[in-house]
């Protein structure tokens, strides 16, 4: 017998009110911008959170992350400086009819939230050949990103919102938090406690973007096989509209 068949543990489903506890967390998850409080976020909450993103799937197990924690308010207005400046460029990439529209978006709570987070990928964490990475070196920074999501969903169970912030310089962010050359800065996430959060991505709400539907994301046996009467775009769409984001 493989001794490793000793390390097998019971994986059956989820208790119908533990499947419902995921699937809230799932579909209730929001990308917050405004709505954070100053409460701090105590540590054993935040270790939970970090916790649930070091315990991400990684390629050959390789766990390229690092959890930068930043809680000091000049670090923070640093990166918020970057943000600004960013944000400035960013906007004349739209076309002249969104600019408004954009401009008067919230994209970030970096000095509102009380604790931000940089997620990095290095990609030297394993050496220089990764199983599972042979063939793809992007793979690293796709586990990063497992990571990410993780820690959104952890936290959301926690009562903590969860921002992502991406319109920065990388190479000025990593020059900002002094991190290497190599290492790759994946995500720049603010945390902190919400009360409220809305009920549907913001940006659906103030009329950016629209959720898909199903056959838009959906294709059977290649990328051309749109099958416009499979039960389970049906099925995909009764199960989006209980999820009711
Ligand atoms: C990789 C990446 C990068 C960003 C984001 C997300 C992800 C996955 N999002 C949040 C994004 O707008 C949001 O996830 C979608 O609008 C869907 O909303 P919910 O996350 O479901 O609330 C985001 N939001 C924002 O206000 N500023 C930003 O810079 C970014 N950057």
């Amino acid at each position: 017998m493989d001794p490793s068949n000793e390390a097998l543990a019971p994986s059956g489903p989820f208790s119908p009110a533990e499947r419902e506890a995921v699937y809230r967390a799932i579909f209730t998850r929001r990308d917050v911008r405004s709505q954070f409080s100053p409460q701090p976020v105590p540590d054993d909450v935040l270790a939970r959170i970090l916790t649930a993103g070091h315990h991400a799937p990684s390629v050959g197990f390789m766990q390229p992350w690092s959890f930068l924690v930043l809680r000091c308010p000049e670090t923070r207005r640093k990166v918020q400086a970057l943000f600004e400046e960013a944000n400035a460029e960013a906007v004349a990439m739209f076309p002249p009819e969104k600019q408004a529209q954009y401009r008067a978006l919230k994209l970030e709570g970096i000095v509102d939230a009380p604790v931000n987070l940089c997620i990095t990928c290095d990609p030297d964490r394993a050496g220089p050949v990764v199983l599972g990475r042979t063939h793809d070196m992007a793979m690293d920074r796709y586990s990063t990103v497992c990571a990410v999501q993780n820690i959104w969903l952890a936290a959301r169970a926690e009562g903590v919102g969860v921002g992502w912030v991406s319109i920065v310089d990388p190479a000025r962010l990593r020059e900002a938090l002094g991190i290497p050359e190599r290492v790759v800065p994946v995500a720049y996430l603010c945390l902190g406690y919400v009360h409220e959060a809305y009920a549907r991505p913001e940006l659906e709400v103030k009329g950016w973007r629209q959720r898909l539907p199903p056959e838009a994301v959906l294709s059977f046996d290649g990328w051309d096989g749109r099958q416009p009467g499979h039960p389970l775009l049906a099925a995909m769409r009764a199960a989006m509209g209980d999820a009711g984001s």
